[in-house]
C-alpha cells in the first residue's frame, strides 16, 4: 500500500521505517529540514535501538522516501498523522496547532477514499472535528492511537501489544486491517470502536500508567518515614496477579514527552467537559512525581550539612529513560539544573543524551564519560538506570571519587554492597 507518515519524530520516523519493512511503499513528510535530510540519507535522527537497521534496510530497497514537500504525498491513500501535540506554552491543555496545520497540508492533495489516520495523542473530541474538515474532499478520517514506548519503539510498532482503530465505517477498518495485516495474521488483540473511544483509551492508558508510578513513589515516601523497603513492598505487592510488578518501579518517576504532558492534557479536558473532579487525582499524580526530584536534590543537599554551592556533583544519567536520548521533562537532568541552579558544579553524563541535554540546557558541563563525571566527585546521582550505570562497581568507584557518597534515584543498586565499599549510600524509599 502507499502511505505516507505526516511528522517524523520519535513515533513517526519509527512508523514510516517499520511500516515499509513491511512491504509498504512509504513516503515521511517532516518541516523539519535537517531531520529529513538525515532520515532522507539512512541515517536516525534520534537514538532508538534498531531504528538504524531498519533504516538502511528500508532505504536501500526504494521502500522508504522523506522529503519536507507534503506534495510528495499526493499518490499515497493512506496519510498517518504523527506530528507533536506539546503541552501548551501558557498552560496545560495539549496544543493542536501542529495536528490542525498537518491535517490543512494534505487538503490539497487528499482524493476521494483516501483514508487519514491520526496516531498522535490528542483530546478526546479531535478526531470528531478533524473528520469534518476533511469531509469535503472525500476522504475519510480515522484514529488509531500510538502505544510505543520508546527505547522499544521498533518492537513495539511492528508487534504491538494490541491495536485500536477508532473509525466511522466498514472500509476504513478494512484498510487498516490492510497496513497492519502482519499483526492481524499473528493474532494481535484488536479493539474496533468510536472515535472518542480511540482517543480516550490513549489518554486513560498513559493516565494508569502514570497512575501505577505515583503509587509506588507515594510508597516510598511513607517507607522513608517508616524504615521499610519500598522495593520488596513493590516485589510483595506485585505478586499478585491483580496488581503486577511492572511499572512499580519507585524512584524519581516518570518524565518524557509523552506521560507527563498527557496527565495534563487530560485534566484540563476534562474540566473543559465539566468533569474536572473526576481526573481530579491526576493533579496528585503530577505533585507526587514532582516531589521525588526534589528528594533527590535535598539528599544531595543535606549530605553536605545543606549547602552544595562549589560542590562537585556527578550526575549519571540524562535522559528520561535509558535506551533513548530523549530529555523532555527529563527527570534526571531536571535534578542536574536543579543541583546547578543551587551552586554545584555538575558533571553531566549520559550514553546517548548528551547532544540532546546540551541544545537545552547549554548551561551544565557535560562530560564524555562517566570515568570523566566521576573524577573528583563529592557526591554521585545515578538518575537514568542505563545498564552501565547499574553495573558499576562499588570498590572501584569509590576509587574515583573524592568523597563517596552516591543517592541511587532509580533504585538500581545493591545498598549493601555499596556500603561495605564505604559509601554513604541514598535510596529513594529505601531505608
Ligand atoms: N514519542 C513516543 O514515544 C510517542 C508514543 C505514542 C504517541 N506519541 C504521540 O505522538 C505524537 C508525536 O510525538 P513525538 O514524540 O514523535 O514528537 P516529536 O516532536 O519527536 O515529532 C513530531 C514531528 O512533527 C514534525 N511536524 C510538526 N509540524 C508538522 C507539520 N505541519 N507537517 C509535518 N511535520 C510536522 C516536527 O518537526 C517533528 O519532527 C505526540 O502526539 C505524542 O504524544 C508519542
Ligand atoms: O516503574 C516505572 C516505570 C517507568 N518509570 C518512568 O516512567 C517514564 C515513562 O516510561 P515509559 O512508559 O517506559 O516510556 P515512554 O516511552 O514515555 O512510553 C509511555 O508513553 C508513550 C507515549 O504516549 C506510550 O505510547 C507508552 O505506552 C507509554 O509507556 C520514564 O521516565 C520512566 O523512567 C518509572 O519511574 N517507574
Amino acid at each position: 500500500m502507499k502511505l505516507s507518515v505526516i511528522g517524523c519524530g520519535y513515533l513517526g520516523a519509527v512508523h514510516a521505517a517499520a511500516m515499509a519493512s513491511l512491504g509498504h511503499d512509504v513516503v515521511g513528510i517532516d518541516v523539519d529540514q535537517a531531520k529529513i535530510d538525515a532520515l532522507a540519507a539512512g541515517r536516525s535522527p534520534i537514538y532508538e535501538p534498531g531504528l538504524p537497521e531498519l533504516l538502511t534496510r528500508t532505504h536501500a530497497s526504494g521502500a522508504l522516501r522523506f522529503s519536507t514537500d507534503v506534495t510528495d504525498a499526493a499518490e499515497a491513500v493512506v496519510h498517518f498523522i504523527a506530528v507533536g501535540t506539546p503541552q501548551s506554552a501558557d498552560g496545560n491543555s495539549a496544543d493542536l496547532r501542529f495536528v490542525d496545520a498537518a491535517v490543512d497540508s494534505l487538503l490539497p492533495i487528499l482524493k476521494p477514499g483516501d483514508l487519514v489516520v491520526g496516531k498522535s495523542t490528542v483530546p478526546v473530541g479531535t478526531a470528531a472535528r478533524l473528520q469534518e474538515r476533511i469531509a469535503p474532499t472525500g476522504a475519510e478520517l480515522a484514529w488509531n492511537p500510538e502505544f510505543l514506548r520508546e527505547g522499544f519503539a521498533v518492537k513495539d510498532t511492528i508487534e504491538p501489544d494490541r491495536l485500536v482503530y477508532g473509525v466511522v465505517s466498514e472500509r476504513a477498518r478494512e484498510i487498516l486491517d490492510s497496513v497492519y495485516a502482519r499483526a492481524i495474521g499473528a493474532g494481535t488483540p484488536l479493539v474496533v470502536t468510536d472515535y472518542a473511544t480511540a482517543e480516550l483509551v490513549k489518554t486513560a492508558a498513559n493516565a494508569f500508567l502514570a497512575t501505577k508510578i505515583s503509587f509506588i513513589n507515594a510508597m516510598a515516601e511513607i517507607a522513608e518515614v517508616t524504615g521499610a523497603d519500598v522495593t520488596q513492598l513493590a516485589d510483595a505487592i506485585g505478586h499478585d496477579n491483580r496488581i503486577g510488578r511492572r511499572f512499580l518501579n519507585a524512584g524519581i518517576g516518570f518524565g518524557g514527552g509523552c506521560l507527563p504532558k498527557d496527565i495534563r492534557a487530560f485534566a484540563a479536558r476534562a474540566e473543559e467537559l465539566g468533569r474536572g473532579e473526576s481526573v481530579a487525582f491526576l493533579a496528585e499524580i503530577d505533585a507526587i512525581n514532582l516531589r521525588r526530584r526534589a528528594r533527590v536534590v535535598d539528599l544531595v543537599a543535606e549530605s553536605f550539612g545543606g549547602d552544595v554551592s562549589g560542590r562537585r556533583v556527578a550526575v549519571l544519567g540524562l535522559a528520561f529513560k535509558p535506551e533513548s536520548d530523549d530529555v523532555r521533562d527529563s527527570p534526571a537532568l531536571d535534578i542536574a539544573r536543579a543541583l546547578s541552579a543551587a551552586g554545584a558544579t555538575v558533571a553531566g553524563y549520559d550514553p546517548e543524551a548528551v547532544e540532546s541535554s546540551r541544545r537545552v540546557a547549554p548551561e551544565l558541563d557535560y562530560v564524555s564519560s562517566a570515568e570523566e563525571a566521576l573524577a573528583g566527585a563529592e557526591a554521585v546521582v545515578v538518575a537514568t538506570e542505563w545498564r552501565q550505570f547499574r553495573e558499576l562497581d562499588a570498590t572501584d568507584t569509590a576509587a574515583r571519587v573524592a568523597r563517596p557518597v552516591i543517592v541511587d534515584a532509580r533504585n538500581v543498586l545493591d545498598p549493601s554492597a555499596w556500603r561495605a565499599a564505604g559509601w554513604e549510600f541514598h535510596g529513594l524509599g529505601r531505608p
